[in-house]
């Protein structure tokens, strides 16, 4: 049984949109470090607040091009994640897939870049709810994630999977 939700979600509105992007190729798959800003320490895929007038891909590739000095080629959005914080603005968040990018990933003052294997991921040091989504996102299904946190723990979560209907179809 699913516990109540302590947030009305009908009526939630998130105040900060942003983006993450996974980049996996060759069985490896690219992390940051982020350095500064919400999450500093913590290992998350490149993203960030979607600017004014922005879509959610033009802010996906523009974030990773600032964090990583990389063109990420034909993100896929796969997720949507819904976070309502107690101690900081909530937020939506629109996640992609890539399989290939251009140029080589370079630290900056944002972010240091970090490759894993697959089977490897670092989840101890990410985020509480990416283990619930980021297997989904890696499996090439679609998801729609809401969270309630209080301060770094998850204390309600609900997951629903293959949300959307992705035009180009299943890549497998
Ligand atoms: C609560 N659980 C969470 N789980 C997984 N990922 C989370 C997250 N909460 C935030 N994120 C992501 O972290 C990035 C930085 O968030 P964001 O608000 O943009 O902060 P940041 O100070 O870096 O902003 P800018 O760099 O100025 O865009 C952004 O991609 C956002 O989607």
């Amino acid at each position: 049984m699913t516990p109540p939700s302590p947030i009305d979600w009908a009526s939630w509105r998130a105040e900060i949109h942003a983006t993450l992007l996974f980049i996996v190729r060759d069985g490896e798959i690219l992390l940051i470090e982020k350095k500064r800003g919400l999450g500093a320490g913590k290992i998350n895929g490149p993203g960030g607040k979607i600017d004014p007038g922005e879509t959610p891909l033009e802010c996906v590739v523009r974030e990773t091009r600032e964090e990583l000095g990389i063109t990420a080629k034909r993100p896929r959005k796969l997720g949507e994640l819904h976070f309502a914080m107690s101690d900081v603005p909530d937020i939506l968040c629109h996640v992609f897939l890539a399989r290939d990018f251009s140029g080589q990933p370079v630290e900056t003052e944002e972010a240091k870049p970090l490759w894993y294997k697959l089977g490897d991921i670092p989840y101890e040091r990410m985020w509480k709810d990416d283990i619930h989504w980021l297997p989904v996102l890696l499996d090439e299904r679609s998801f729609h994630g809401r969270f309630v946190f209080e301060g770094e723990e998850v204390v309600w979560q609900d997951m629903q999977l293959d949300t959307y209907w992705d035009p180009e179809g299943p890549r497998h």
